[in-house]
């Protein structure tokens, strides 16, 4: 059961909301679903955009500015929630980089998280599913991730595991190598548990040094930015990418910080990468 919450007229597209039974999560969840116009006349491709730490399907629809170069270049955008909602987990809501609004786009193994936190399964099955339920028009035979910070590890990550179903991949400020920093340190011990073995099939850079191969991968980064240093680690992704035969752009953005204004910034850069790849 699926069921449209809003419509709004926007660039001559339509931007929806949509809330639908996950099986993944055992949770209603909702999604963000940006129709440009040319999904009137006929089958038009779908760009997924995964959002960040505390952020709802809202953040990327209100604050990107995306629809007016979705509506350009014909491209729906397809913006879920960041993690299971609704629920009451132990320790579900003490913190903003854990539990609600922090799924890491994984398929949580230890208990209670293993129970409904599914956002890899999720994002790479109902999600798109449900779109095409919601609209027909869809060419779900041609869709591209993108994301950011968190979800930019999640673009990275689903891509790179499933290079058949994603055309292209991009990123704004992902979290590069989670398995080394604070935030994926703390995610993943608690959603996968302390064996790291476990960790590298959610690790870009680990991904990579086992042999998962996408052709290329546009990541922008803001030199601004406070996590840069701490949490993102774009150089581990160049290092990690030398010599495998993956073309990996990183433009370094002077005096651009973590938010949706650096987002909105680079986001046509994005959706024309896509573009072109999908219509490739
Ligand atoms: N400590 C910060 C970190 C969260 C943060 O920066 N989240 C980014 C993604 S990692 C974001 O997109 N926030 C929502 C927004 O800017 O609309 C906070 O709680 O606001």
């Amino acid at each position: 059961m699926i069921e449209k919450k809003s419509e709004a007229l926007c660039f001559g597209g339509r931007q929806q909301v949509w809330t639908h039974k996950s099986e993944a999560t055992a949770t209603d969840m909702t999604f963000g679903l940006y129709l440009p116009p040319q999904a009137e006349e006929g089958p038009v491709p779908v760009l997924v955009f995964l959002s960040g730490l505390t952020c709802t399907h809202e953040n990327v629809i209100t604050k990107a500015g995306a629809q007016h170069y979705c509506a350009e270049h014909g491209i729906a955008l397809l913006a879920p929630d960041t993690s299971p909602r609704g629920l009451d987990l132990p320790g579900e809501h003490d913190d903003y980089d854990f539990g609600s609004g922090a799924g890491f786009y994984l398929n949580a193994t230890q208990e209670p998280w293993d129970a409904h936190y599914h956002m890899a399964r999720y994002v790479r099955g109902e999600l798109l599913d449900a779109a095409e339920m919601a609209a027909p028009g869809l060419d779900m035979d041609r869709v591209s991730i993108t994301g950011h910070s968190m979800g930019g590890h999640g673009a990275l990550t689903l891509a790179l595991r499933h290079p058949d179903r994603f055309k292209s991949v991009s990123a704004f400020a992902p979290i590069c190598a989670p398995s080394e920093v604070p935030w994926g340190e703390k995610a993943f011990s608690r959603y996968l548990g302390e064996d790291r073995k476990t960790w590298r099939r959610y690790d870009a850079c680990a991904l990579i040094e086992d042999g998962a191969r996408v052709p290329e991968i546009l990541v922008d980064q803001g030199l601004a930015d406070n996590f840069l240093d701490e949490q993102l680690r774009p150089e581990r992704l160049e290092e990690a990418c030398r010599d495998t035969g993956i073309t990996l752009t990183v433009r370094r953005q002077a005096g651009y910080d973590h938010s949706y204004y650096f987002i909105s910034t680079f986001i046509g850069d994005h959706i024309r990468w896509a573009a072109e790849r999908l219509k490739a």
